[in-house]
């Protein structure tokens, strides 16, 4: 069974439902994405793991046993919004938040000391907060909810505004935390991001569940609609097809969009008709199509 499991839990405002009946698992050594447009409630679901705030309804429940002490100090948590002290030095920043997690002062500026590195920002430790650029403070922010060696991760919108470079070595270091077995809820509106960390996601829409379960099998369910084709010559008749909707000639390819399953082959039998085909391919639909799909056109 999986260690981490939300177990219906619903979250009223006074008549606003929040989070309604939301149910999901995570395992050790998973990343977990947890996915919706704004206000969909995905951040009262994650402090609700986290036990700043309580279900109304449901339960969560760490390895079989519900909410405790114990299991806030097993918990790291990167949230959406930053809160770091601008004038407050880095290191008396991050060891205090340590020491407020059962960390020994030694222990603490050791494992510090030893991320700072392996971000390649050692000179920080020193720097008051405000001295550091946005990007640089976020990576404090990561260090700040991992320096305690939480088992459970709580990661929202963890790659905002950092530069290319930074998401990917932020983005490595969390697939390291889930090498060594972590717990790790992610959020984000980036759905590569999600696509390329997570196998498992729950999607959220006004308070409710509308998409669950393994990543690969939710694309298999969807129909794909968008076919490649790179063909010697310039295919003439393609939009007289039936079933496609649309042909958009690009530099590589010519991208079709289609809205039968049938128009694929008929648009590889029109090519072949006229010309040698180089690259004919029918995509999966990408999780961004799947996002706006599920949750665009429902107001
Ligand atoms: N403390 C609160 N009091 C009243 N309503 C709240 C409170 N916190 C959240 N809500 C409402 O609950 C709903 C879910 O909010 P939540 O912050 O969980 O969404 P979210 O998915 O994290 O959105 P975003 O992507 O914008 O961060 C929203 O309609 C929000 O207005």
């Amino acid at each position: 069974m999986n260690p981490l499991r939300i177990d219906r839990v619903t979250k009223n405002y006074g008549d606003k439902t929040a989070v309604n009946g939301i149910d999901f698992e995570v395992g050790q050594g998973e990343i977990f994405g947890l996915l919706g447009a704004n206000g969909a409630g995905k951040t009262t679901t994650m402090r609700m793991v986290l036990g700043l705030i309580y279900p109304d309804e449901g339960a969560i429940y760490w390895k079989g046993k519900g909410y405790s002490d114990e299991l806030r100090s097993l918990m790291g948590y990167l949230p959406e919004e930053r809160g770091l002290y601008p004038k407050v030095k880095v290191s008396d920043q991050v060891l205090y938040l340590a020491e407020l997690r059962g960390m020994k002062r030694s222990a603490a500026e050791k494992s510090l000391r030893r991320w700072l590195e392996r971000f390649e920002v050692p000179e920080y430790y020193n720097k008051k907060v405000e001295e550091l650029s946005k990007g640089n403070q976020q990576k404090i922010q990561f260090i700040a909810a991992v320096i305690h060696d939480p088992d459970i991760l709580i990661l929202d919108e963890a790659f905002s505004g950092l530069d290319p470079v930074n998401v990917e070595l932020l983005k490595a270091n969390v697939l390291e935390l889930r090498q060594d077995g972590k717990t790790i809820l992610f959020s984000s509106h980036r759905m590569d991001h999600v696509e390329e960390l997570c196998e498992n996601i729950c999607m959220l829409h006004k308070s409710n569940t509308v998409l669950k379960g393994n990543l690969k099998s939710i694309k298999r369910s969807f129909p794909r609609e968008r076919v490649l084709l790179d063909a010697e010559r310039d295919v003439q008749g393609l939009d007289r097809i039936p079933g496609v909707k649309s042909v958009k000639k690009g530099e590589a390819w010519t991208e079709i969009r289609i809205d039968k399953a049938e128009a694929a082959q008929e648009v590889l039998k029109t090519a072949l008709a006229q010309s040698e085909v180089y690259r004919f391919q029918i995509m999966e639909p990408t999780l961004n199509e799947i996002f706006i799909k599920t949750v665009g056109g429902q107001g």
